[in-house]
């Protein structure tokens, strides 16, 4: 295959990979000077009009979608043997099959990519589509400014939901594919991807694609330690029955989500620690070392997960954010009306900054903004509750930061726990205005957000 010059005004640098239908380029755009990822359908199906239709069909999907969670499509275009393509933002950590093969995920960071997939496909469901090939090749991981994000992608099989019963090719890959579509003419709904989630968490978790189905060997018995929970979800999720599974994508995510707020979940061993092999043994001495040496540095350390730092107001606050919460941000969000406060904007940072203002949605960020002075208790920058219900009230007094965190525990409606604090800077007048969603009551959470935070000196 000879390497084109051009697509469009997109210079093409060098091949990426080639797919049943298709070959991925990577590209420059020299008028925007970003690298993008150019898909051509393959030369061999030009003329198949079906595929054809596929092919544009998958772009459209993506462009109409047009979130986050997803591949983006910014561009289409028609090279002159007829061949469509289109363009998307460059993937530049590769996918997760690439990730798997490199190592064993620690339980934390397998439970985080299944949120994050879990969302795209849960967008796509919402889009009234099925996407039919759910499978760690098909999830693509790019670098950002908040840590790496993660794209569901190939929607090269994905059919609407409407369209989805009646006739239909068999469709997907074996290993991830539900009973159900291995036979042409199957009806098909959203469950079939949900099995599909069921495949992947299977794979992230142990290591092994699920056997085909029925699924018999749970989880659990090739990785003690698995939380019961993320075990029964997972075989309902692979249930050769569709009504026993979660009944779409957004129902698998949320079960995920709530399991990843078990306290314990990070601190278990790492699995391969148990594997017998020298090296193995040598990563297992390094893993018992790094938990004690997690257990001289007190309590918060041990039962904070990772933070990660985003800077805001030209770098004036180095904001600290737990990195499965660094999702998305908004640099410049308008302060809530209720907040009375001279500067108008902050930084949010979040699983999903759409969800924020979304009563019902369950949500994880922070909110961060600085305000002038020091004289700015909580009941004077709050006009009124965020939350209806009881308050905890407590002081915090750190070398950066000291003031007032109050935190409703569950908030009436809402999924989750709301905090806000006021803390004035122990070296600058300036208060630090913070609001904290969180899917359960984590006060140490907050405590090690705010210790960790600071302004440039
Ligand atoms: N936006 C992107 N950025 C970086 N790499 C990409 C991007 N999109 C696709 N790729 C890579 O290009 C290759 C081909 O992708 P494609 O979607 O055509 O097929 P596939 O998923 O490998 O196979 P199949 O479609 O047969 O399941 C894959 O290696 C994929 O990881």
């Amino acid at each position: 295959m000879a390497q084109p010059d051009t697509f469009g005004r997109y210079r093409v640098i060098r091949h990426l990979g080639s797919g049943s239908f298709a070959t991925v380029w990577l590209a420059h755009d020299d008028q925007l000077d970003t690298p993008v990822a150019v898909k051509v359908l393959a030369e061999n199906w030009a003329h198949q009009l079906d595929v054809h239709d596929r092919f544009v069909a998958e772009a459209r999907i993506l462009r109409q979608a047009d979130s986050a969670w997803l591949v983006r499509v910014h561009d289409i275009g028609t090279l002159s043997d007829e061949r469509p393509y289109f363009v998307m933002p460059y993937a530049d950590q590769g996918s997760v099959a690439d990730l798997i093969a490199k190592r064993p995920l620690p339980l934390d960071e397998a439970l985080r990519l299944l949120t994050e997939i879990g969302q795209g496909v849960t967008v796509l469901h919402r889009h009234g589509t099925i996407h039919r090939d759910i499978k760690p090749s098909n999830v693509l991981l790019q670098s950002s400014p908040v840590g790496q994000r993660v794209l569901v992608a190939d929607l090269g099989f994905a059919k609407s939901i409407d369209g989805a019963s009646g006739f239909t090719a068999a469709a997907g890959t074996p290993g991830y594919m539900s009973p159900e579509q291995h036979g042409p003419g199957g009806d098909l709904d959203v469950r079939a991807d949900v099995y599909s989630l069921g495949a992947v968490a299977y794979e992230l978790i142990t290591g092994r694609r699920p056997p085909a189905p029925p699924v018999r060997v749970p989880p659990r018995r090739l990785r003690p330690g698995v939380p019961q929970a993320l075990d029964e979800l997972i075989m309902s999720a692979l249930a050769e029955d569709r009504t026993a599974r979660p009944p779409d994508a957004k129902a698998f995510t949320d079960r995920i989500r709530a399991i990843r707020m078990v306290p314990d979940l990070r601190s278990e061993l790492p699995w391969w620690v148990r594997h017998r092999s020298l090296w193995r043994r040598a990563v297992a001495v390094l893993a018992a070392l790094a938990l004690v040496l997690a257990g001289t540095t007190g309590a918060a350390a041990s039962s904070t997960r990772a933070l990660t730092e985003v800077r805001y107001a030209g770098d004036e606050l180095h904001l600290a954010v737990p990195q499965a919460w660094a999702r998305q941000f908004h640099n410049g969000r308008a302060v809530p009306s209720a907040v009375e406060s001279d500067r108008t904007s902050g930084v949010l940072v979040a699983t999903d900054l759409e969800a924020w203002d979304e009563p019902r949605a369950s949500v994880a960020g922070v909110f961060a903004a600085l305000l002038p002075g020091t004289g700015h208790d909580l009941d004077s920058l709050l006009d009124g509750a965020p939350c209806p219900g009881p308050v905890e009230r407590r002081g915090f007094a750190g070398p950066e930061w000291s003031g007032e965190i109050r935190q409703w525990p569950s908030c009436a409606g809402r999924p989750g726990a709301v905090a806000v604090a006021s803390l004035a800077s122990a070296h600058r007048e300036t208060t630090l205005y913070l609001e904290v969603r969180q899917p359960g009551r984590r006060p140490d959470v907050i405590d090690s957000i705010i210790a960790a935070t600071r302004l440039s000196r």
